[in-house]
This record gives C-alpha cells, sequence and structure tokens, in this order.
C-alpha cells in the first residue's frame, strides 16, 4: 500500500517514522510519502490561506497549492487513489470503514489546518476519484494531522503481516464475528499477585471453554457499562444473559 500524506506540518507526521506503521515502511510492506503543501506556492511567502468568501471567522485554505500538489502526487502515481479528507463535517471514521480502505492500493489523505480547504477542491478531485470526507470523532481539533495519524495507524495494522504472528486484529473490538461490536474485556499478565491483587482464578485454571465464556461475559459486562448503544448490535447467540451476574 501507498500512502501520501499533503499537509503543512510534515513534522506531525513524524509518528509516521516508528512503532508499528514505522516498521512496516522498513519492511517495505508501507510506502509512506510526506509532503509539504507550501512547496507548491509561489509567493515569496508560501501562503496557503486567505479569508473567506462572505465573512465569518478564520481563514480558509486557498485552493490553488492543492490544486498544484495533488496534481503532482496523482500524477507520481499509477492507477487513482482514495483521497481521504479529515473534516469535523465527515462520516464517522470506523473500523468497517478502516477495514475498506486497508483494502485499496493507494491512499492520499489531505490534512487541512484553519477552517478547511476551499469546497472547489474537494469538487475537482471529487469528479474523477473516490473522496471520502471522514471525521474521527464528535470532538473539535485545529487540524486534519492527528486525524490522519489515527487513521494510518488503524489501517496499517490491518495489512496482512503488519501485527505479526502474536497479535491479531480478529479479536478487535469492532472486528467481524460473535464479538463484533464489543469492547475487550480486561486482561492481565505476570506476576500472579500484585500489591494484594490476584489473577481471576479461572483464567489460570487451562480451560479453555470456561476462558472464553468469561472473556465474552467481561466484554458484554463492559459494553453494557460504557457503551450500552453496541448492545443491541450485538450478536444475541453471543450472550446470555441470565448467565450475567450483576
Ligand atoms: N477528522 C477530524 C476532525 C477535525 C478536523 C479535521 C480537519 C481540520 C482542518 C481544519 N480543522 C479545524 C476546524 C475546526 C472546526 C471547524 C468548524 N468551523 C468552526 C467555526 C465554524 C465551523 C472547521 C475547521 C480541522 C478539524 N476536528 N474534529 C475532528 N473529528
Amino acid at each position: 500500500m501507498r500512502l501520501d500524506v499533503v499537509t503543512i506540518f510534515p513534522e506531525y507526521l513524524e509518528p509516521l517514522n516508528v512503532s508499528l506503521v514505522g516498521k512496516a515502511r522498513a519492511r517495505g510492506q508501507l510506502d509512506v510519502r510526506i509532503h509539504d503543501l507550501r512547496e507548491w506556492t509561489r509567493d515569496k511567502h508560501h501562503t496557503v490561506d486567505d479569508t473567506p468568501y462572505g465573512g465569518g471567522p478564520g481563514m480558509v485554505m486557498k485552493p490553488e497549492p492543492w490544486g498544484a500538489a495533488l496534481d503532482d502526487v496523482l500524477a507520481s502515481g499509477e492507477g487513482e487513489p482514495v483521497l481521504v479528507v479529515p473534516t469535523p463535517s465527515g462520516v464517522p471514521f470506523t473500523q468497517e470503514l478502516a477495514v475498506e480502505l486497508s483494502g485499496k492500493p493507494w491512499l492520499v489523505f489531505t490534512p487541512a489546518r484553519y477552517e478547511g480547504i476551499d469546497r472547489r477542491v474537494i469538487e475537482e478531485y471529487g469528479d474523477r476519484l473516490d473522496v471520502r470526507e471522514v471525521s474521527i470523532g464528535d470532538y473539535v481539533l485545529a487540524g486534519g494531522e492527528a486525524p490522519v495519524l489515527v487513521m494510518v495507524e488503524a489501517v496499517a495494522r490491518l495489512l496482512p503481516g503488519v501485527l505479526g504472528n502474536a497479535a491479531s486484529h480478529q479479536d478487535d473490538s469492532f472486528a467481524p464475528g460473535a464479538m463484533a461490536d464489543l469492547l475487550e474485556g480486561p486482561v492481565y499478565t505476570k506476576p500472579p499477585e500484585w500489591r494484594d491483587r490476584t489473577i481471576p482464578e479461572v483464567l489460570l485454571s487451562g480451560h479453555h471453554g470456561k476462558i472464553a465464556r468469561w472473556r465474552r461475559d467481561e466484554a458484554f459486562r463492559r459494553t453494557d457499562r460504557n457503551r450500552p448503544d453496541l448492545i443491541e448490535r450485538a450478536d444475541p447467540a453471543a450472550f446470555n444473559k441470565k448467565d450475567r451476574e450483576i
């Protein structure tokens, strides 16, 4: 997979050089290219923003630098990428969307700043590309770079071989299957006792069936407490309410 990011803060994307994404890049599983939007400005001040038509607060990102940058990025690759535009007004970024995007060969992310990008840029590339305006949550950020870090990590970890054999995304929250749409239950590791706190006996029993049932019940308990909205979506066959001691 190839990932391009066009931004006025290339240094904000440094985290893509470390950990899971960094290792995937080093192994050649991911081709990540970060582009500084200001390289496509033509004035000595490298201007990327201007006042909004119709008035209103803040500034709007000018279309010309984005058009020049995206034309060059698109010309440098094969085929057509999905253009992912982080925005507070986008569709929710979900595990389902992460799975869909992980199947694409090429993604181009356009994190903006200020009040966003001149609408004509989205229209220009929407005429020829699959453009997705996406929001990572119902809170307001100052720009799109942090959402790009979130989305790239969520997508990259789904790519074959990126997570490695030890870990798996099959048991993720929101992953398809019997535990679909449930939050993870609690996890424990050595030592068996820490500050007089011990491990649930069932996890030491070696009885895989009982352990699986305990984990599923704990997942439902945590989901019921933290995300009751997800319980309606969960697979009722995976849970027997009468077994839940409350
Ligand atoms: N993903 C994601 C995001 C973002 C996000 C993503 C991309 C950009 C580019 C610029 N900003 C700043 C900003 C903030 C608020 C507004 C709305 N206006 C304010 C006053 C009148 C309407 C417009 C821009 C961004 C914010 N925020 N929250 C998410 N989940």
